[in-house]
């Protein structure tokens, strides 16, 4: 099993409110599948990505990633699994502003253990993502979707065994969506297990399982 959560919980305060915003979630992923997570915005997903990955703690419950309990590890042993075996391709714009888009994809090399760029991956990813013309630029100078392709291409320039992605082709359009998913399904096929976060119901026609993620309950169900 590369994802395993137990009960996987966790609590807001807003206002006079508490609420759960990931609730009791059992997750469970197999090696090289390729798992879609549907719903609504403010479901849940990016709460439950963030426990999975270590950037959040979660109140209550157990989660084991690629073998590691991860809310037992510190920040020094996250962030080494983060620039190695797992991946996590955050929403949003999140390349650092100061470092060009090379510079960017080689950022979590040099914090992962024993990686080293593997030159021709680079290229053929920077390819694929059509951002080869753009590897000196800085982020700043790069549209929304260009910014999401060099995110992709720097998470999978790591070669990781897991990778978490939420939504990835949410600011692309038609034709870059079905690159990165035709990628994706490619990778998890190679071995890759990837774990993504849509609202591209696209996704369904690539993913080998689609889950719906319901006001922090995750659910099995059928698309309508
Ligand atoms: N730090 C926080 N403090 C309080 N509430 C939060 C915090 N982070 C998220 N929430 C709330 O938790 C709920 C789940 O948010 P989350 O970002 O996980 O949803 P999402 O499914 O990823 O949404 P989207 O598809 O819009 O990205 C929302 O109601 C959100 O407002």
């Amino acid at each position: 099993m590369i994802v395993k959560t137990e009960n996987l919980s966790r609590e807001f305060v807003r206002g006079k409110n508490q609420f759960y915003a990931v609730d009791h979630v059992n997750l469970e992923v197999e090696e090289k599948e390729l798992v879609a997570i549907m719903g609504q915005s403010g479901s849940g997903k990016s709460t439950l990505f963030h426990m999975l990955t270590g950037i959040l703690k979660p109140t209550e419950g157990k989660i084991t990633v690629l073998d590691h309990e991860i809310e037992k590890m510190n920040d020094r042993q996250l962030s080494v699994l983060r620039g190695g075996d797992l991946g996590y391709i955050m929403q949003g714009k999140n390349l650092l502003q100061n470092l060009t888009v090379m510079e960017n994809i080689l950022l979590p090399l040099s914090l992962g253990k024993n990686r080293k760029p593997d030159k021709e991956r680079i290229t053929y990813l920077t390819e694929l993502l059509g951002i080869q013309n753009m590897l000196s630029e800085y982020p700043a100078n790069l549209s929304g979707g260009e910014q999401r392709r060099v995110a992709i291409a720097r998470t999978f320039a790591q070669n990781p065994k897991l990778v978490v992605a939420d939504e990835p082709t949410s600011s692309l359009d038609m034709e870059n969506s079905e690159i990165i998913m035709k990628y994706f399904q490619k990778m998890a096929k190679e071995g890759t297990t990837i774990l993504v976060s849509t609202h591209d119901r696209e996704f369904a026609n690539y993913a080998d399982r689609c889950l719906w993620m319901k006001k922090g309950k995750l659910e099995k169900r059928e698309l309508e």
